[in-house]
């Protein structure tokens, strides 16, 4: 692991979980001029994978409780940006940032960072679902075991919020002792965001949540999706345009490593400022 990173402005503290009050946010400047609460800044992020750099001068700012969409060809970097907003990237050999991501203010890339707690904060549904050979139980229990809950009331609590969160305890709540992997391909994916619920993260990472899933799999997802930003923060990557517009606030069009445009999803999906974002979603693109 290589991850290095170069402050593109003073570190403002050690800690994500600091001790002493946090100076209020100030009112990042995002695309168009609008002022919002900002979860997530990403500001001129180079991404590297050995030599070959996958991501250029990237800069956006994801807003507190809402949905974020990054859409764009395969390959374009859309999932290595995810993926470097809880340090997942740092498990790959050799893979570099260079830039500034903040979460809260706090730039993760900080060496005194405690990557765990960042990743309990910001969490992560993969596009494939992959529930552990274990009870339903079990697998949504399992996160707040690893992070120290051992009571089983507790415990019991967290298991039923956290199902109830992902829509799935009406279909679950008789049969917890059994095995996850009987669950249909739906159910195990909302078992996977009930596991990611589980450790009360604030920001939730999806990966193109829904690509093996049904029509009617996927819908209840989306309108999951929905009701999460009331609680949490979202960032999807999907490679489903009519998904983003669904389902998604903002929206972001990449293109081989950049940022082409970035903002409001209405906006993106009716009147783009970038030729290039145009031809994409009007599938004129290559
Ligand atoms: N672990 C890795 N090692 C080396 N290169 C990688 C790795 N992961 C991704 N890449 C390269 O980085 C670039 C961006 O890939 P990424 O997966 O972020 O794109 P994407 O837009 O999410 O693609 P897709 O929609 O197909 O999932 C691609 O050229 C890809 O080959």
């Amino acid at each position: 692991m290589d991850i290095q990173t170069r402050s593109l402005s003073p570190t403002p503290a050690m800690s994500l979980r600091p001790t002493v009050p946090q100076p209020r946010l100030t009112r990042p400047h995002v695309a168009h001029g609008t002022s919002v609460d900002a979860k997530v800044l990403v500001r001129n992020l180079d991404f590297y994978y050995g030599q070959r750099q996958a991501l250029f001068r990237v800069s956006l700012t994801v807003r507190t409780h809402s949905v974020t969409s990054f859409i764009g060809p395969s390959g374009c970097g859309k999932s290595t940006l995810l993926r470097c907003l809880n340090r997942m990237n740092d498990l790959v050999e050799g893979a570099r940032a260079v830039g500034r991501v903040e979460l809260d203010g706090v730039d993760i890339y900080d060496p005194a960072i405690d990557v765990t707690d960042l990743r309990k904060r910001v969490g992560m549904v993969f596009q494939k679902s992959n529930p552990f050979p274990k009870s339903i139980y079990d697998n949504v229990a399992y996160g707040p075991r690893l992070h120290g809950t051992k009571d089983k009331r507790s415990l019991d609590e967290l298991v039923q919020h956290s199902l109830q969160g992902a829509g799935l305890w009406d279909e679950v709540k008789d049969r917890l002792m059994q095995s996850a992997l009987g669950l249909s391909g739906g159910q195990q994916q909302r078992l996977c965001i009930a596991r990611a619920l589980a450790v009360q993260p604030e920001v939730i990472l999806m990966d193109e949540p829904c690509s093996a899933l049904d029509p009617i799999a996927t819908g209840k997802i989306e309108e999951l999706i929905y009701t999460l930003k009331d609680t949490y923060t979202v960032v999807i990557v999907t490679h489903n345009m009519q998904q983003a517009a669904r389902v998604s606030d903002q929206c972001g069009f990449f293109l081989m490593g950049e940022l082409v445009e970035f903002g409001d999803t209405k906006t993106i999906f009716t009147t783009p400022h970038d030729k290039r974002t145009e031809d994409y979603i009007t599938g004129r693109f290559g």
